[in-house]
């Protein structure tokens, strides 16, 4: 039986198609929006449906043998997993925004605000830039507008959200896109099962390139 943790939310549809077409099907998972563990015997699967950014926490504890991620969520909390694939899909860019017509004249820290503090923290060191961290937990495209913060460090899709609020990208740090992880573990144990899935995954990414 292969355990495998899928995002619920934006990404989960589309990657539980993408596993069901690499031959784990797992019927009626996309139909009943309660349940969030289905197993299907047949296909010696159990799926379960996490929070996207505790789905590496599931894989990296083992409770998962495989999942998916964000790569966002990889660099922020560098959880010990493998990782196998870049699935191709979410695909957005972490980046640095702040109101238009901004200028950091460098005379206090500079105010923060973000869900990714560590990769935010690691990019203005390598700038040796002192700042100071605004955690926050989402709508990150308001703290400028209300003056909790400077800047925010986010992720940025069609940049829609940041034009609603007044906001335009200053730097990228780096592109984005969802992962297949696996448990280390499990990927000794497990090897035939996820190589099954890496290979037929790889696979349908490359035909969708065609
Ligand atoms: N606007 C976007 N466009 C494309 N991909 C995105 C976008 N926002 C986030 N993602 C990617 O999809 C993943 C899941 O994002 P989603 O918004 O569904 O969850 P979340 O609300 O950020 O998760 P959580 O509630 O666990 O913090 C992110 O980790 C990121 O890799
Ligand atoms: O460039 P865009 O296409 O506008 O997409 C970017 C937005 O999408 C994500 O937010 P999400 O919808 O996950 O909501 P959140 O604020 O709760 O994180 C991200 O944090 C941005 O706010």
């Amino acid at each position: 039986m292969l355990n495998i943790a899928l995002p619920k939310g934006r990404l989960g549809r589309i990657v539980y198609k993408q596993f069901e077409q690499a031959g784990f099907p797992c019927p009626g998972i996309l139909e009943d929006n309660r349940t969030l563990v289905f197993e299907y015997p047949p296909a010696k699967v159990r799926y379960f449906w996490a929070k996207p950014s505790d789905v590496a926490t599931y894989v990296s504890r083992g409770s998962a043998d495989i999942g998916v991620a964000g790569k966002d969520i990889l660099l922020e909390y560098e959880p010990a997993v493998y990782e196998l694939l870049d699935l191709g899909i979410g695909a957005c860019r972490m980046a640095v925004a702040a109101p238009t017509g901004f200028l950091d004249d460098g005379s206090r820290p500079l105010r923060v605000a973000t869900k990714f503090a560590n990769i935010a923290a690691g990019y203005y060191a390598s700038r040796r830039r002192d700042i100071d961290i605004i955690r926050l937990n989402g709508s990150i495209e308001i703290a400028p507008l209300l003056g909790l913060s400077d800047v925010i460090v986010d992720i940025v899709e069609t940049g829609k959200t940041l034009k609603e609020n007044r906001l335009e990208v200053i730097d990228t740090l780096l592109p984005i896109s969802a992962r297949l992880i696996a448990n280390q573990a499990a990927f000794q144990f497990k090897y035939l099962q996820i190589q099954k899935i890496v290979q037929q995954l790889s696979l349908q990414k490359k035909e969708e390139h065609l």
